[in-house]
C-alpha cells in the first residue's frame, strides 16, 4: 500500500468518535517504535515531519525511512509536514511526495492567514495532497487570565467557520489551552471545551486538529528525573481530556513530546543501570521499545484508532 492521505481516515474516525494518532518523527528508531506499535494494533497512522526533523536527519533520509515503514508494515500511513511556514517548504514537501502539509500561518492577521493558506490549498490538491492550517495562538494559559485575554489567543470559533469557507482547507488545528513541550499548566490543566463545542457545532462532520496534546507522562519523567534528568514540574494534557477532545471532533491528535519523554527515559535509565556498555544498540534498543509501548498505549487507551483496518 502506498502512503495515504488523512481524508478516508478523518472521516472514519469523525464518525467513531476516535482520533487519529500524529507523531512526530526524527530517526529510525523513533519511526520503527511507533510503527511497530501501531502494526500490532491495527491502526493508521499519520507519522510528522517538522522543520527541524528534515534538518536534523536530512529529507531524504526521511522519506526513506517512512516509505520503508509503509512497505514493512502494510498500513495506511500519511506524511505530513509539521508546522510549514511559508507556501514555498510546503511546495517543497508536496513535489518531494509528502500525502499531506501543515501551512501554520496562524501568527499572521487574520485574511493574510487565509490568503497564504488558500494558495498553499489550491496547489496541494491539485497534486492530491490535503493541507491542514491553524487558527488562534497554542499558548500556555495561565489560570488567572481573564476571557478577554484568552478570546484574543484561542480560536474564534465563527473565524473557524468563515476561514474554512474561504480557503477550502481540509483540518484545522484550533487553540482551547494547549501548547507545545513539556510545561503546559502551571495549576489545573484546563480546556476550552465549550470553544470547542461551538467551532464542532458550526461546522459538522469537519476534522479539527490538537496540537500540544502530549500527556508528559509522569513515569517517564520520573524516570528521567531519577536518572540524572532535571525536568521538574512538567505537566501535560489529561488522556480523559483527549478522549473528551475526540469525541468532539478533534480527529487528529499531535504527540512529539511524549516520545521524546519515553526515548529520553529508557536511554537514561539504560545507560545508568550498563555504565560498561557502549554499544548504541542496546540502549537505542531500549529506548525504541519504550516507545513502542507508549505509543500503543495511546492507540488503545487514548485515541481508540486500534483495529482499524
Ligand atoms: O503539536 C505537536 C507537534 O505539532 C506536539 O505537541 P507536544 O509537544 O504536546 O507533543
Ligand atoms: O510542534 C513542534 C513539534 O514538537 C516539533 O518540534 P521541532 O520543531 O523541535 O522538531
Ligand atoms: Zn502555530
Ligand atoms: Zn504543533
Amino acid at each position: 500500500m502506498p502512503l495515504v492521505t488523512s481524508k478516508e481516515l478523518f472521516s472514519r474516525a469523525y464518525d467513531g468518535n476516535f482520533a487519529i494518532g500524529a507523531f512526530n518523527v526524527n530517526n529510525m528508531e523513533i519511526i520503527q517504535g511507533i510503527v511497530d506499535a501501531a502494526k500490532e494494533e491495527k491502526a493508521p497512522l499519520i507519522l510528522q515531519v517538522s522543520a527541524g526533523a528534515r534538518k536534523y536527519a536530512n529529507p531524504t533520509y526521511l522519506k526513506k525511512l517512512v516509505e520503508a515503514a509503509v512497505e514493512d508494515s502494510g498500513l495506511p500511513i500519511v506524511l505530513h509536514l509539521d508546522h510549514g511556514e511559508s507556501y514555498d517548504i510546503c511546495k517543497q514537501c508536496i513535489d518531494d511526495g509528502f500525502t499531506s502539509v501543515m501551512i501554520d500561518a496562524s501568527h499572521h492577521p487574520f485574511e493574510e492567514n487565509i490568503a497564504i493558506t488558500k494558495k498553499v490549498v489550491e496547489y496541494a490538491h491539485s497534486k492530491g495532497v490535503v493541507v491542514e492550517a491553524e487558527l488562534g495562538r497554542l499558548a500556555g494559559i495561565e489560570d488567572d487570565v481573564n476571557v478577554s485575554e484568552k478570546d484574543a489567543a484561542y480560536t474564534n470559533p465563527e473565524q473557524a467557520a468563515e476561514f474554512v469557507k474561504k480557503t477550502g482547507v481540509d483540518s484545522l488545528a484550533i487553540a482551547i489551552g494547549t501548547s507545545h513541550g513539556a510545561y503546559k499548566f502551571k495549576g489545573e490543566p484546563q480546556l476550552d471545551f465549550e470553544r470547542l463545542q461551538k467551532i464542532a457545532k458550526l461546522m459538522p462532520g469537519y476534522p479539527l486538529v490538537l496540537h500540544g496534546a502530549s500527556t508528559v507522562l509522569p513515569e517517564f519523567v520520573e524516570l528521567c528525573n531519577k536518572f540524572g534528568g532535571d525536568i521538574p514540574g512538567a505537566q501535560g494534557v489529561p488522556e480523559e481530556m483527549l478522549r473528551k477532545a475526540a469525541s468532539l471532533g478533534v480527529c487528529k491528535i499531535n504527540i512529539d513530546t511524549d516520545l521524546r519523554l519515553a526515548l529520553t527515559a529508557a536511554i537514561r535509565k539504560s545507560l545508568s543501570e550498563n555504565p560498561g556498555n557502549f554499544d548504541p544498540r542496546k540502549y537505542l534498543g531500549e529506548g525504541r521499545t519504550a516507545i513502542k509501548e507508549m505509543v500503543r498505549h495511546k492507540i488503545v487507551n487514548v485515541l481508540g484508532c486500534n483495529n482499524f483496518l
